[in-house]
């Protein structure tokens, strides 16, 4: 089990949460821009102190104000992702993994850990050839193959285009359930968060404002079709307002009735849902 508590002045407001983590569980943090997420990594990983705090991972205290411990980043087992890769960029792919072991003993996880994430035959290539998804995928691999305790991702897919995405967190699933790290995620996508994690953290404010699984949290209904986006626009009409969504990378135009219309912001997040069924479906032919 982990336990965070944590409290610190920062520019606006005093961030304070209180978080309990079951070990091998993956999280997420998500809210809007500003409110505290990444502060909440940095103050795990011990890159910036709490005023005042108590940090727990497995029955090993890393930080307690009360105590005077704070255990330095090095000491703190935890692997970072950052969207960025952070990766040694004058060293071979299969170097930045062997660099991240702790044991030269280990070195034949280098092979096991690129082909989980198909990049094994890069291995002798240098860092400048590989593709973003591909750079990405290594900083994941990269971050397991230190054998964390922890795993801290902040917005470790925000630089991909949707399909490389969605592959990435498919992989991402994978290597977590097959390590069992317990894994902490910053995330805008609602669906990458209702994808992977098995418990939400809602922030705002550097307050928690609810929390639970994402079912429960989104109102997922498992019977239903559910398609998350984001309203970019909208302009009322005489009998209905129209929306325009953006839906991963589409936008899509939709008719919302007048509550629907006065509800809604550009920015929201919006989760449309139909029936099972209940809805009309054409292939679209292409010849
Ligand atoms: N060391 C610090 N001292 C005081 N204030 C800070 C410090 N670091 C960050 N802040 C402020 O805390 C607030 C939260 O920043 P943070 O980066 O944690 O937000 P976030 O939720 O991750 O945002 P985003 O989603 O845009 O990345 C911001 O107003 C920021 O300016």
């Amino acid at each position: 089990m982990i336990e965070i508590k944590l409290k610190k002045k920062l520019f606006t407001f005093e961030l304070n949460v209180d978080l309990t983590i079951k070990s091998n569980n993956f999280i997420s943090i998500f809210g809007p821009s500003g409110a505290g997420k990444t502060t909440i990594l940095r103050l795990i990983a011990g890159l910036d102190k709490p005023d005042w705090g108590y940090i727990c991972v497995d029955n090993e205290v890393w930080f307690s104000s009360k105590d005077n411990i704070s255990l330095p980043v090095r000491l703190r087992k935890i692997g970072f992702v950052f969207q960025d890769y952070a990766l040694f960029e004058n060293m071979s792919v299969g170097k930045n993994i062997e660099f991240a072991l702790e044991s030269k003993k280990d070195l034949n996880v280098v092979d096991e850990l690129l082909e989980l994430v198909h990049l094994k035959e890069y291995k002798n290539q240098k860092i400048s050839l590989l593709s973003g998804g591909q750079k990405q995928r290594l900083a994941l691999i990269r971050a397991f193959a230190r054998k964390p305790k922890l795993l801290l991702l902040d917005e470790p897919m925000s630089a991909l285009d949707l399909p490389l995405r969605v592959n990435l967190q498919d992989e991402l699933l994978l290597l977590q359930k097959k390590f069992n790290i317990t894994s902490i995620m910053v995330s805008h996508d609602i669906s990458e968060v209702a994808k992977l994690s098995d418990h939400v953290f809602f922030i705002n404010n550097g307050k928690i404002t609810k929390h639970g699984d994402p079912q429960t949290i989104f109102d997922i209904d498992a019977n239903n079709v559910n398609i998350f986006g984001t309203v970019i626009d909208k302009k009322p009409g005489d009998l209905f307002g129209m929306l325009k969504v953006l839906i991963g990378n589409s936008i899509v135009h939709m008719p919302a009735n007048t509550e629907q219309f006065l509800n809604l912001s550009i920015g929201d997040k919006i989760l449309i849902t139909t029936k099972a069924f209940n809805f009309s479906l054409k292939k679209v032919l292409l010849d």
